[in-house]
């Protein structure tokens, strides 16, 4: 196998994207909207998930059938998540690294963080644009909490907004306030039980991720 770094190969980085959010915020949910509808549009996709000790969710996007499950890889953080993305994110690295030699067409690694807190974000050597997944079931007052995640994030994602009404959530007023505190950053409203958003999302990463548009 060529162990050669992909800048000595020429051939051309995949573009990582970061996922990141609360416990059960939803992100696996996400990843398997995403696939399919990336998939649709041409592009060449792999996954890395983070898990605490397990290799759950990667196990979980293996046996969906969306995805040829070698393409999919498992880092176990074995710490708090956001060690493995932002302060020491070599397991990651390598990770990615390697599906692109095993892989060497493909445009697009996405990267699942394991279920986190507000704080947590991604290093830059690690993604090239990240999302912060947050639910409607969290509670209506998250972005007012103004969390690095919520307020740094490439596109703060709210989901679960089928969810709203029985949790008396105003889905208008959480965006506006959303909206409020990330200075023009975009926030996009999403359903992963129905799909409802994913096509804004996958408009959003072809051209802001893949520069197809
Ligand atoms: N009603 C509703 N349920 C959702 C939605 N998205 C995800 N869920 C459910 O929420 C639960 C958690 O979803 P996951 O995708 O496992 O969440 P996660 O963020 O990957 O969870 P961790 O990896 O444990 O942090 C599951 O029962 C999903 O079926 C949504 O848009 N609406």
């Amino acid at each position: 196998m060529n162990k050669l770094p992909f800048y000595h190969t020429g051939q051309v980085a995949a573009a990582r994207l970061g996922i990141g959010g609360p416990v059960g915020s939803g992100k696996t949910a996400m990843i398997e909207r995403l696939i399919p509808a990336l998939l649709t549009g041409g592009v060449d996709i792999a996954v890395i998930t983070n898990d605490l000790v397990t290799a759950e969710d990667a196990v979980r996007l293996r046996r969906s059938g969306l995805i040829d499950p070698a393409r999919v890889s498992a880092v176990e953080a074995g710490a708090c998540p956001h060690t493995v993305i932002r302060e020491d994110p070599t397991l990651n690295i390598e990770a990615a690294a390697e599906l692109e030699r095993r892989f060497p067409g493909v445009e697009l690694i996405l990267i699942e963080s394991g279920g986190d807190n507000l704080a947590s974000t991604f290093s830059r050597d690690l993604t090239d644009f990240w999302m912060f997944v947050v639910d409607v079931a969290g509670g209506d007052d998250i972005p007012r909490k103004r969390g690095p995640g919520v307020i740094r994030a490439d596109v703060l994602v709210i989901n679960k907004t089928d969810l709203a009404p029985h949790v008396g959530v105003d889905l208008d007023r959480m965006h506006r306030e959303a909206v409020a505190v990330r200075e023009g950053r975009p926030v996009l409203m999403t359903n992963c039980r129905s799909g409802e958003g994913i096509d804004l999302l996958v408009d959003l990463i072809e051209r802001e991720v893949l520069f197809r548009r």
